[in-house]
C-alpha cells in the first residue's frame, strides 16, 4: 500500500511517497525534533521491542469529515484458513491466565488470537479500508504500509477501524478516549440496550476499565498541569459491540512532549497489554503468537508536536501478495473472567474485519 491513511469522524489525514523511513521511535522523533521533516506517520508495534514502521511523507492531504471512498469496492472471495491458536487454545490459555490472575500474580492481562485467511484473488488494501470506513464512517479507519520495519513487513499493510483513541495532542491540549469492557450488540433493541446497561452497571467491567484510566492518569499526571479523568465510565458503541470508555482530557506542562512521544509513555496501555505491566507483557510473550502491529498504534506527528494516535485493534495485517491476511481480536482477562465468554467476545470483535471482507463465518 503506497501511503497512509487515517479517517477519523471530524477528519482524515492522507499522506503518499516516502522521503524518509524509521523503525526506531526516536530516530523519528529526533527528526521531527530537528524539524528536519515536518510529518512522521505509521504504526507503532504492540511489543515495545519490536521494530516501528514509521514514514516521512512525501506528500500529505487533509479533509474535513471522515474519508469518503466513493462507492463501496468489491472484493475477491476470502476465506478463514485457519486458527492461530484454535478456538480450544485459546480457551485453555484464559482459563490458565484466570489461574494466575485469581492468585494475584497479575490484576489483568489482554489475551488475543488470530484468524488467517486466504483470498481468490489479491485483497487491495484500499479496497478493505474503504469498505471500513463505509461500514462505520464514525470509526478511526487505517491503512498504514509496514515496509519501514523491514524484515517480513515488507510489501505488507495493515489494515482496520478502531474505536479507540489513544491520545490527540493539539498544542498543549492531550485527550484519551480509552475502552475496556465489552458486550455483545443486539438485533432486538430492548435486548441490545439491557446488554448495555448491564455492560454499565458491570463491577467486572468496570474494574477491568479503571486498569485502563488508572494507567493513563499516572502516565500523564507528571506532564500535565490540569488532568480530568471522570470517576465513571460512559457507553459506546460499534456497529458490533458496547464498550465502557473514559474520555480524557489534560494540559500538558511546557515543554509539551510530542504526540508521538506521548503516544511512547501510553502504550501499551492495559486495554490491550495489562497489569502490572512488567507480569502482563511477560505473560503475552510467554503464552501468546507475536501480535505484530495489532495491539500496536497508528498515527502521525508533526513538527510542532501535535498529532493523533489510534489503537491498532479490529484490523488485520494484509500481505504483500494481497492473497492472504491475519485479523486479530482480544479481550481483557481479570480474576472473574470466563473463558467461554472471552472466546466468543473475540469472536465478536473479529467481527468487523470480516464483515468488511464479506466472511460471514464466526471466528
Ligand atoms: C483488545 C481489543 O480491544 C480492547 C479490549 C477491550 C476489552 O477487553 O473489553 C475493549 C476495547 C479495546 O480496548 C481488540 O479489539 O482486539
Amino acid at each position: 500500500m503506497n501511503g497512509f491513511l487515517l479517517s477519523r469522524a471530524d477528519r482524515t489525514l492522507r499522506t503518499c511517497g516516502s522521503r524518509d523511513q524509521y523503525r526506531g521511535i526516536d530516530a523519528a522523533a529526533e527528526a521531527l525534533a530537528r524539524r528536519a521533516v515536518p510529518l512522521v506517520v505509521g504504526a507503532l508495534p504492540f511489543d515495545p521491542a519490536d521494530p516501528a514502521a514509521l514514514t516521512a511523507p512525501e506528500t500529505m492531504h487533509r479533509t474535513a469529515g471522515p474519508w469518503q471512498p466513493g462507492a463501496a469496492p468489491a472484493l475477491p472471495e476470502a476465506r478463514i484458513v485457519d486458527r492461530l491458536p484454535s478456538p480450544d487454545e485459546h480457551r485453555a490459555r484464559v482459563a490458565r491466565l484466570v489461574t494466575r490472575l485469581r492468585s494475584g500474580e497479575l490484576d489483568k492481562v489482554v489475551a488475543a488470537r488470530s484468524v488467517l485467511l486466504e483470498a481468490d484473488a489479491p485483497v487491495p488494501p484500499w479496497s478493505l479500508l474503504a469498505r471500513l470506513v463505509l461500514q462505520d464512517p464514525a470509526g478511526n479507519g487505517f491503512g498504514v504500509d509496514l515496509s519501514p520495519a523491514g524484515g517480513r513487513y515488507v510489501g505488507r499493510s495493515l489494515v482496520g477501524a478502531s474505536p479507540e483513541l489513544l491520545l490527540r495532542r493539539t498544542g498543549r491540549e492531550v485527550e484519551c478516549f480509552p475502552l475496556a469492557g465489552t458486550a455483545p450488540r443486539h438485533a432486538d433493541p430492548a435486548a441490545d440496550r439491557a446488554e448495555g446497561e448491564a455492560l454499565l452497571a458491570s463491577d467486572k467491567n468496570r474494574a477491568e476499565h479503571a486498569f485502563v484510566t488508572d494507567w493513563i492518569r499516572d502516565a500523564l499526571a507528571p506532564v500535565c498541569t490540569e488532568l480530568t479523568v471522570p470517576d465513571a465510565p460512559r457507553l459506546i458503541s460499534t456497529r458490533q459491540v458496547w464498550h465502557l470508555a473514559t474520555p480524557i482530557r489534560g494540559v500538558l506542562r511546557e515543554p509539551a512532549p510530542s504526540a508521538l512521544d506521548l503516544a511512547r509513555l501510553l502504550h501499551p496501555t492495559p486495554a490491550v497489554g495489562g497489569t502490572p505491566f512488567d507480569a502482563a507483557l511477560a505473560a503475552i510473550r510467554d503464552t501468546e503468537e507475536p501480535r505484530g502491529f495489532y495491539g500496536g498504534a497508528v498515527g502521525w506527528c508533526d513538527a510542532d508536536g501535535d498529532g493523533e494516535w489510534v489503537v491498532a485493534i479490529r484490523c488485520a495485517e494484509v500481505d504483500a501478495d494481497g492473497l492472504r491476511l491475519q485479523a486479530w481480536a482480544g479481550g481483557g482477562i481479570v480474576a472473574a473472567s470466563d473463558p467461554d465468554a472471552e472466546l466468543a467476545e473475540t469472536s465478536t470483535k473479529l467481527g468487523t474485519l470480516l464483515g468488511a471482507l464479506g466472511v460471514n463465518t464466526h471466528g
